[in-house]
């Protein structure tokens, strides 16, 4: 908890006034959206785009100014969490079920910041299943071709029923190859009819902040 508050945290302090600011979800990513609430009271003029409701609602909660697409030509910084990172700074998002929301808006971002304690931090991507979102309709078969191109889908479950997505989709976790390069794996993914997007960012993410094994704050970049 104090590693991802303090990894959080940090990530604030590049968001500088005027700015339009993707807000991630989840535990981490939750530290920063607290702290720009923070600055946001004590006068700091932003305007948040949401990539889920959940962080809607704590943006709101907190008094940061949103904004949508319709309003917005660019983000101009987007914070976000993951699941896991390596060194190339590829991840495995969606743990938290936002991925395509996450990915939709990393991708409109000018600097894509990702904010991950020292637990996230793997070697080889694949031990956290990767999430993959399809559309309701047939989702039999797209579990099918999935399994197809060498994956191991579990459709995510809510209290015994299929988890669904802001978007009213499904999520396969899934597990993934064992070689499998993950450029590669996020095209192959997207390529199957009924799957609308998957928790691999490959190339999106400008800079991760983490922390060492004595607990100082580290930036990796690209
Ligand atoms: O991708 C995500 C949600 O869809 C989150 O960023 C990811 O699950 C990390 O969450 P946390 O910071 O709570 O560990």
């Amino acid at each position: 908890m104090v590693d991802k508050k303090i990894v959080g945290e940090k990530a604030a302090e590049f968001v500088k006034d005027g700015m339009v600011v993707g807000l991630g979800t989840g535990s981490t990513v939750f530290y920063t959206i607290q702290k720009l609430g923070q600055l946001v009271k004590e006068g700091l003029s932003i305007k948040g785009i949401p990539t889920s409701v959940q962080t809607e609602e704590l943006a709101k909660e907190l008094g940061i100014p949103l904004t949508s697409f319709s309003e917005i030509e660019s983000i101009d910084i987007a914070i976000d969490g993951a699941d896991e990172v390596n060194s190339e700074l590829e991840l495995i998002k969606g743990g938290g079920g936002a991925l395509l929301r996450e990915k939709i808006i990393a991708r409109a971002a000018k600097i894509f910041i990702v904010v991950a304690d020292s637990s996230k931090r793997v070697e080889k991507l694949g031990a956290f299943r990767l999430p993959v979102e399809v559309i309701t309709f047939g989702y039999e078969m797209t579990e099918k071709h999935i399994r197809a191109i060498g994956l191991v889908p579990e459709i995510r479950l809510n209290g015994g029923t299929p988890f669904i997505t802001d978007n009213g989709n499904y999520i396969f976790d899934c597990q993934i190859p064992e070689h499998v390069q993950p450029e590669m794996l996020e095209r192959m993914l997207n390529m199957i009819p009924g799957v609308v997007e998957n928790g691999l960012f490959v190339g999106m993410t400008d800079l991760v902040i983490t922390l060492d094994q004595e607990k100082n704050v580290v930036m990796l970049r690209r």
